[in-house]
């Protein structure tokens, strides 16, 4: 990690000032303030995390509610065997893309793909790259990033904190640079319960703990995680605040708005409603709950589910990109981008809207009937583990292997459980969020604006969402086909007739055992039987009196 911390060092010393655009030139010639699209007017734009989730909206909105912009210069690296154009060109082919293929079918000759690795010196941009990107970016998008919540800390903060950094390094070099817009999380500061639109002190020097972990054995490092992290519930949390510590203190040389999301979950309306390509936060929840694999989680009922649509956070982060270059706020201006505050939905509603709807529009070759219920009970949530998750994946791996299949149930909830486990935290409780900012840089927009650049979220009708969500991580996560539904409901039908003789099979068996071994269950049971029968003798009488 040498390098990582000759790189903050250099930052923090004398790094050049970064020659600014002018701001004249963002004024229409009435000297009205130009709209969101003809300032990236033929502006040049660089992005990192391009092909995560979020990274993939953005390209997409800026292609299509910006067609006048000059280039989107991606930092990409090889992965997976692929390399970076074949990845880019993989992406532009996806369905999230189809509407600005048929407005513009070239669009992708705008799109330049720079290799980097961002957790490498300088990072990995060839020199001739650097060049080409300091001569003329205008705008800096910054959403790459780990957010796993199991990362070693030492990767999280080359990745994190560190990259980030080296970004900034970079950003100074720029020429043109009018605006940096850096993508932190509205958990960076989750060990407050309120939380204010401002950078609060670091957990710790940045420069200090990297100088630190710098000699420590990966082992060692893994020991005192905790401890470092303290009262945070992640690395992943942790190194983002430390991010926005080290982008506050870029500031005085750049325009910078930072932007806190909160749970991203799919697209509201753009390009479509209900767009989602990943397993992270709520989706894999929703999925597992769909496939009847998930029953129980541990989950408060009453606390804010404060999840936030990917395409809201989107237009927020080209709007407040558009206010930072051109009123050049003096210091970082901080985005909370929350629904929380606004038009809260709690963490119940959700689980009764996400079951209606998977019963509406059932995922195919379910494991079980969806039917997860959520609960702040920890023995009770343990409770239901045991009966509704631990004992059907022994039933059900003991029938694989009768049937000399693998068995594989188990593993599915073993995993399952560690990754709920992770979320738990997020789901337990509340917090609110200030966001002012957010109403501020709404009432500087224009009419045009506010309906193309929508982050309004006192409009969003929930239960509407979570359906489109629900119906989206159905098409775009599973690829599932909806004209599978109808035989999709036939396999719940006989889920369900499944159930239903499993469980009167059971009763009879237990019963039975009872019966045969005890003169109390006799008893009780004659009892039982003899009360049922004194009561249709009374029902029939009274009903033949009344005729
Ligand atoms: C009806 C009920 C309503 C109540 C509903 C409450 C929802 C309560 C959400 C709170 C949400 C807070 C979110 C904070 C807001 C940010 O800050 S956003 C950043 C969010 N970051 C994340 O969500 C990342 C969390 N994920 C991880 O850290 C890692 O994926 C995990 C969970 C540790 C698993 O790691 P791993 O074992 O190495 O495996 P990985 O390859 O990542 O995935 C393994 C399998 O788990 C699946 N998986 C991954 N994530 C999940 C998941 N979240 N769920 C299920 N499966 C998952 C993967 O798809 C994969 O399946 P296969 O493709 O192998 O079949
Ligand atoms: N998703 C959410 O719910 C929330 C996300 N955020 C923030 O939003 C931002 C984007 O998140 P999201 O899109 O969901 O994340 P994803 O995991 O989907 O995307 C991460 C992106 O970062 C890139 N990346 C990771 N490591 C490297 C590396 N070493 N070198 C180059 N690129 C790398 C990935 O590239 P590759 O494809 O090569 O892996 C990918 O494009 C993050 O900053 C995150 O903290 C904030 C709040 C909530």
């Amino acid at each position: 990690m040498c390098y990582l911390r000759s790189c903050i060092v250099k930052a923090g010393g004398t790094g050049r000032a970064t020659q600014m655009g002018k701001t004249g030139e963002e004024t229409g010639a009435d000297g009205s303030m130009v709209s969101i699209a003809d300032y990236y007017a033929g502006k040049n734009v660089l992005i990192t995390g391009a092909t995560g989730f979020m990274g993939k909206v953005l390209v997409e909105k800026l292609l299509r509610s910006c067609p006048e912009v000059q280039t989107l210069y991606l930092l990409v690296r090889p992965k997976a065997g692929q390399s970076m154009h074949e990845r880019v060109s993989d992406m532009m082919k996806c369905k999230l893309f189809d509407r600005v293929r048929e407005d513009n079918p070239d669009f992708h000759q705008k799109i330049v793909p720079i290799s980097s690795e961002l957790t490498q010196p300088a990072l990995a941009i060839s020199p001739e790259d650097v060049e080409r990107l300091t001569s003329c970016v205008n705008i800096i998008f910054h959403c790459a990033a780990t957010i796993r919540f199991d990362e070693p800390l030492k990767h999280a903060l080359q990745l994190n904190v560190m990259a980030t950094q080296q970004l900034l390094n970079l950003a100074q070099q720029m020429h043109h640079l009018q605006a940096f817009i850096h993508i932190s999380t509205a958990y960076a500061n989750c060990n407050r319960r309120h939380i204010d639109e401002i950078i609060y002190p670091p957990p710790v020097e940045p420069k200090k703990l990297i100088d630190s972990l710098e000699w420590m054995e990966d082992s060692i490092v893994r020991d005192i995680t905790p401890r470092l992290i303290g009262d945070r519930p992640n690395t992943y949390t942790y190194t983002k605040a430390l991010a926005e510590c080290v982008v506050q203190r870029e500031s005085s040389k750049l325009s910078i708005g930072i932007i806190r999301p909160s749970i991203v979950g799919a697209s509201w309306q753009e390009p479509f409603p209900g767009w989602i390509d990943n397993f992270n936060g709520p989706s894999g929840v929703f999925i597992a709950a769909g496939k009847g694999i998930l029953r129980t989680m541990r989950a408060n009922n009453d606390a804010v589910a404060d999840l936030i649509p990917v395409d809201v956070v989107i237009n927020l982060t080209l709007a407040a990109g558009w206010y930072t270059a051109v009123h050049r706020p003096k210091a970082a201006l901080v985005y909370n981008c929350t629904t929380g505050g606004i038009n809260p939905f709690h963490w119940g509603e959700i689980e009764h809207h996400v079951m209606s709807s998977f019963k509406r529009n059932p995922l195919e070759q379910a494991f079980r009937r969806p039917n997860a219920n959520i609960t702040s009970n920890y023995l009770m949530n343990q409770y239901w583990i045991l009966v509704s998750h631990k004992f059907p994946a022994l039933i059900y791996d003991l029938y694989l292997r009768l049937s000399g299949q693998k068995p594989q149930m188990m593993r599915i909830f073993n995993r399952l459980h560690k990754a709920i486990g992770l979320l738990e935290y997020f789901s337990s409780q509340d917090w609110e969020w200030n966001s002012e900012n957010m109403n501020m840089l709404m009432s500087h927009l224009s009419p045009e604006d506010r309906k193309t650049f929508n982050f309004d979220v006192r409009q969003l009708n929930w239960p509407e969402y979570i359906e489109n969500y629900c119906i989206g991580t159905k098409k775009y996560v599973l690829n599932e086909d909806m004209s599978d539904i109808p035989a999709a409901k036939q396999h719940l039908r006989k889920l369900r007739n499944i159930r239903y003789t499993f469980n009167t099979l059971l009763l009879v068996f237990i019963w039975r055992v009872f019966i045969a071994r005890s003169q109390m269950a006799r008893n009780i049971w004659y009892f039982v039987v003899s009360l049922c029968f004194k009561f249709l003798s009374y029902f029939r009488a009274s009903s033949t009196l009344t005729n």
